[in-house]
């Protein structure tokens, strides 16, 4: 089996900072989101850090330069729901330009097993970066079952982006996906018995739109 690539975990101040806020169970629904749209913003710039550039001539002030744009398509976000919606805000404030596609895809309490309910994406997916978002990557089945799809609607070197991941969910994708790279505010613990993050922060749809 060919070599994982190993996750990236961005370790600033700033991101521990607001993740230690963002796993307070003191924190309210409205700081809940204003802090994952603040880390989604710095995860975004670390998931787009191995774009491509063209050169490209333009008139500064001070006369011709060559300067630089990404190359190709536009990128395309694409959001797990529902919590992965909590991550698009901070990540289209930095890529305004890009598409966004949604996988609805529900886990079983029980078995931890994933059913998708919703597939929307744009059409022209061959040839574009997708960077797949979900707070959270548990078990990794909702994680894989994305990038299945993701995958076979055409996507070139799709990234997954997260806020927690835990070594369980790490292994699924590394078996699954190993050409995926996962780049994660933190690899926590572990899971508990209910295929919940430990330390974690809870339910991350729950708390982002004040359901439980
Ligand atoms: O790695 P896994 O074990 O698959 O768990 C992670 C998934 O669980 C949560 O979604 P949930 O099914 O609770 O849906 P929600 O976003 O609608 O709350 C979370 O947002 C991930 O999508
Ligand atoms: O800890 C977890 C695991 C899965 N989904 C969540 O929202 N939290
Ligand atoms: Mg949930």
């Amino acid at each position: 089996m060919s070599k994982a690539l190993p996750p990236i975990v961005l370790d600033h101040p700033l991101v521990r900072h607001k993740l230690t806020r963002l796993r307070d169970h003191n924190t309210s629904t409205a700081g809940f989101r204003r802090l994952t749209r603040e880390l989604s913003l710095l995860l975004a710039y670390e998931a787009t850090r191995s774009l491509s550039l063209v050169p490209r001539h333009i008139e500064a002030p001070s006369g011709p330069m060559e300067g630089e744009e990404l190359d190709g398509k536009k990128l395309c976000f694409v959001s797990i729901l529902r919590a992965g919606n909590g991550l698009l805000d901070g990540m289209l404030d930095l890529v305004p330009s890009a598409r966004v596609g949604h996988i609805g895809l529900r886990r079983d309490h029980e078995t931890l097993e994933v059913s998708e309910y919703y597939f929307n994406m744009p059409s022209d997916v061959p040839g574009r970066t997708c960077i797949v978002l979900d707070p959270m990557l548990a078990t990794g089945h909702s994680a894989a079952a994305a990038l299945t799809r993701v995958k076979a609607a055409g996507a070139t070197n799709p990234i997954f982006a997260c806020l927690l991941a835990v070594p369980e969910g790490i292994a699924h994708m590394a078996e699954l996906h190993p050409d995926v790279q996962i780049v994660t505010c933190s690899i926590d613990s572990h899971l508990d018995e209910h295929g919940y993050i430990v330390p974690g922060l809870g339910d991350a749809g729950d708390r982002l739109f004040g359901t439980r």
